[in-house]
C-alpha cells in the first residue's frame, strides 16, 4: 500500500496567526453541534437518514490566516464562515479543509462524503466534524446546513472525465441532480456556493491556446457537458435569485499526499509513483498532449481567494484559473535530467486521449487576476520538483516494491 504520512497539512508559505474567537460565537456552534450529535437525526432515525458522526469535543477556535483573514473577516460580519464541504475525502477536499480549518476554525468545516474517512488518510485536523452526506438526497443536505448552521458550501463531489465516460449514468445524477440540490439549497438557505468547474467544460471547437473565458464550449463528454450545465444554471441563479455561486475552471491538479480520483489529467501524478517504485511508465497519453495543470497549493489558495472575495471584486460569476502547462513528453525529459536519469516511458494511448484531445492546451486567466488577484506560485519546473522530492519521501528506500505499483490509482483501469 502507499505509505502516505498521517496528519499532513498542506505546504503553506504563510504561518497562519491563530486568534481565539468570541466566546460568544464559541458557545453558539458547540452548541449547535451537540444539537446534531444527540438528535434523532444523528442517530440514524425512522426516516432512514444515515448517522452524522460529530465530534463535540473539538473547541471552536478561529485561526485566521494573517494575510488574507482581515479582510474577509470584514465581509464575514466579523465571524469566520461556517462551511460545509462535500465529496471531502477526494483528492482536492481533502487538501481544503486541511487549510479551511487552519483558517477558519477547525470545527466550523464540516468534511462530508460517502465514503468512510480511512486511517493514512492525510487528515490534518481528525477531530473535526464529518458527516455522511449523498448529494443526492436532499434532505439529508438541508439537514446539515440547517443543523450546522452553514453559511458556506464548497460543492467538490463529482465523478471526474475518466470515470464519467464508464459509467454515464451515474455522472449524471451524482454532477447534475447533486448539484441542483446544493443550488436550490444556497437559495433557500441564502449560501455562498463554490463549485469548481474545468478545462473539461471546454470543447473541440474551443480555440486551443490561450482560451478565453468566454469562447465556444460544446463539451464531448458527460463530464464536459455536466460541468456547462453546472456553469449556466449557477449563473442563472445568480442572476434570477441572487444566489452568491462562485465556480473556478481548474487545470489539471497535481497532489502528493492525495491521490487523483478517475481523471484524463491523472498521468502526471501516477508518472512519479511509477518512475519512484519502477523506474518506468505507460503514459496513456500520447508525448505531445498539452494540458493546462496547477499544483494543489495553488488550487486551494485559489479557491479560498475567491471564495473570501468581496463581492463587488467579482464581474463574473465563473472564472479560468492557471497555472502552467506542460506534455508527457516535457515531463518525462524533466524527471531524467533531473532525478532519474535511466526513467523510461512508453506511450500507450488510451480512450483518454481523445478527451485530452478536446481539451484546450492553455487558459486565459487575466480576469481572475484582475478580479480577484489570482497569481499561481508554481510553474512546471516547481510542480515537478515538488512531485518529485514529495512523492519519494513516501516510499521507504529498499528494493522496489511491484505491488506498490498496482495499487497505484483508480484511473489505471478507467
Ligand atoms: N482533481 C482535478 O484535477 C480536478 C478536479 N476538478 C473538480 O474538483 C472537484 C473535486 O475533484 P477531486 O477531488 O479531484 O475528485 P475525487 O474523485 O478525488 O473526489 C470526489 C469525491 O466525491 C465523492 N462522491 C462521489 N459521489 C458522491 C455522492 N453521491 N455524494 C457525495 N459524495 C460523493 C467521492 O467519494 C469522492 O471522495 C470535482 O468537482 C472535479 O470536477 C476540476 C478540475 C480538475
Ligand atoms: C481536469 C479535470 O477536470 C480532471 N482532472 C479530469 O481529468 O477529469
Amino acid at each position: 500500500m502507499l505509505r502516505f504520512a498521517s496528519r499532513l497539512a498542506l505546504p503553506t508559505r504563510r504561518q497562519p496567526s491563530a486568534i481565539l474567537y468570541l466566546a460568544a460565537q464559541h458557545r453558539a456552534l458547540t452548541t449547535s453541534l451537540s444539537h446534531v450529535a444527540s438528535s434523532p437525526f444523528a442517530k440514524g432515525s425512522a426516516t432512514r437518514t444515515p448517522a452524522a458522526t460529530v465530534s463535540t469535543a473539538t473547541p471552536v477556535v478561529s485561526a485566521r490566516n494573517a494575510s488574507t483573514g482581515a479582510q474577509a473577516l470584514q465581509s464575514l460580519s466579523q465571524r469566520p464562515p461556517r462551511v460545509l464541504v462535500t465529496g471531502s475525502l477526494g483528492q482536492l477536499g481533502l487538501a481544503l479543509v486541511n487549510e479551511m480549518r487552519t483558517r477558519y476554525g477547525v470545527g466550523n468545516v464540516v468534511a462530508s462524503d460517502i465514503r468512510k474517512p480511512t486511517a493514512g488518510l492525510p487528515i490534518a485536523h481528525p477531530e473535526g466534524p464529518f458527516v455522511y452526506a449523498d448529494v443526492m438526497n436532499y434532505p439529508l443536505l438541508e439537514r446539515i446546513i440547517v443543523d450546522f448552521q452553514i453559511d458556506w458550501v464548497v460543492h467538490y463531489s463529482a465523478m471526474l472525465s475518466a470515470v464519467a465516460e464508464k459509467e454515464p449514468a451515474r455522472a449524471l445524477n451524482v454532477n447534475i441532480t447533486g448539484f441542483q440540490n446544493v443550488l436550490e439549497l444556497s437559495r433557500i438557505h441564502k449560501l455562498r456556493l463554490f463549485c469548481p468547474s474545468t478545462i473539461g467544460a471546454f470543447g473541440p471547437q474551443t480555440p486551443k491556446i490561450n482560451t478565453p473565458d468566454l469562447t465556444i464550449m460544446n463539451p464531448n463528454t458527460i463530464y464536459g457537458i455536466t460541468k456547462v450545465h453546472m456553469e449556466l444554471l449557477g449563473e442563472y441563479y445568480h442572476e434570477k435569485f441572487g444566489v452568491d455561486f462562485r465556480s473556478a475552471r481548474y487545470p489539471g491538479i497535481l497532489s502528493v499526499d492525495t491521490m487523483p480520483g478517475g481523471g484524463t489529467t491523472d498521468y502526471a501524478i501516477d508518472i512519479f509513483h511509477h518512475a519512484l517504485q519502477t523506474n518506468s511508465y505507460n503514459c496513456f497519453l500520447k508525448p505531445e498532449t498539452r494540458l493546462p495543470m496547477m499544483y494543489i497549493s495553488d488550487c486551494i489558495e485559489g479557491t479560498l481567494q475567491l471564495m473570501e472575495a468581496p463581492v463587488e471584486k467579482l464581474t463574473q460569476r465563473v472564472y479560468n484559473m492557471a497555472a502552467d502547462s506542460f506534455t508527457p513528453a516535457e515531463l518525462d525529459v524533466a524527471i531524467r535530467e533531473h532525478y532519474a536519469p535511466d526513467f523510461q516511458m512508453n506511450y500507450v494511448p488510451d480512450s483518454r486521449q481523445a478527451i485530452a484531445d478536446s481539451w484546450p492546451a492553455s487558459l486565459d486567466d487575466s480576469l481572475a487576476r484582475r478580479d480577484w488577484g489570482w497569481k499561481p506560485q508554481y510553474d512546471t519546473a516547481a510542480m515537478v520538483h515538488k512531485m518529485w522530492t514529495g512523492i519519494a519521501a513516501q516510499y521507504t528506500p529498499g528494493p522496489t516494491k511491484l505491488e506498490d505499483a498496482s495499487e497505484l490509482t483508480k484511473v489505471t483501469q478507467a
